[in-house]
């Protein structure tokens, strides 16, 4: 089992959006390891969220590792504006990728970011296993313990048998829940 240390990468969702730099802050002095900001585009997921330009103000206040979870419809049109606006992380639906996941993991990649998938609750593990086994694979997969598009729901502990799954199949692969 290859040591995979633990991070902190608390959403952005609920914070106060019209002081995102101060709150951001506020966030690393707590312990923060990564900043988890929530893109939503109103169609994947009900809520409308944050897009590019607001990741690239943020940029410029912070050096955070930026970690980005498009709940998006299209995430291969959100690729160039979010690796231009300094994204860290872009972390995709496999829900909306089953044709064009690898064309995606290479565009997310040469724009300087790094790739990972995200599952619904109701999706199942192995949807993700082509992923992280291909040739070029994504380096992190986010296991939904709640339901995407909205903040402050309750955490859906049957869930971490997804976790248990993917850990021992993947000793080292970082899981983000
Ligand atoms: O993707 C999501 C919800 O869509 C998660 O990032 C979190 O659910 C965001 O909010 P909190 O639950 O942390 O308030």
């Amino acid at each position: 089992m290859v040591g995979v240390m633990a991070k902190i990468a608390p959403s952005m969702l609920s914070s106060d959006f019209s002081n995102l730099a101060s709150e951001a802050d506020r966030m690393i002095k707590c312990g923060a390891d990564w900043l988890h900001m929530d893109i939503m585009d109103g169609h994947f997921v009900p809520n409308l969220t944050i897009g590019a330009p607001v990741i690239e103000s943020l940029r410029k206040h912070t050096n955070a590792y930026l970690d980005c979870h498009l709940m998006v419809t299209n995430p291969l049109d959100y690729v160039e504006p979010f690796g231009k606006a300094g994204a860290s992380g872009f972390t995709f639906h496999v829900e909306v990728t089953k044709d064009n996941w690898q064309e995606l993991i290479r565009d997310i990649k040469a724009k300087g970011m790094r790739p990972g998938v995200a599952l619904k609750p109701g999706t199942p593990i192995e949807d993700v296993y082509p992923l992280v086994e291909d040739e070029v694979p994504v380096e992190m997969v986010l296991v939904m313990t709640v339901e995407p598009g909205f903040g402050g729901q309750k955490f859906m502990p049957e869930m971490m048998n997804k976790v248990r799954t993917l850990r021992k199949k993947y000793p080292s692969l970082d899981i983000e829940m």
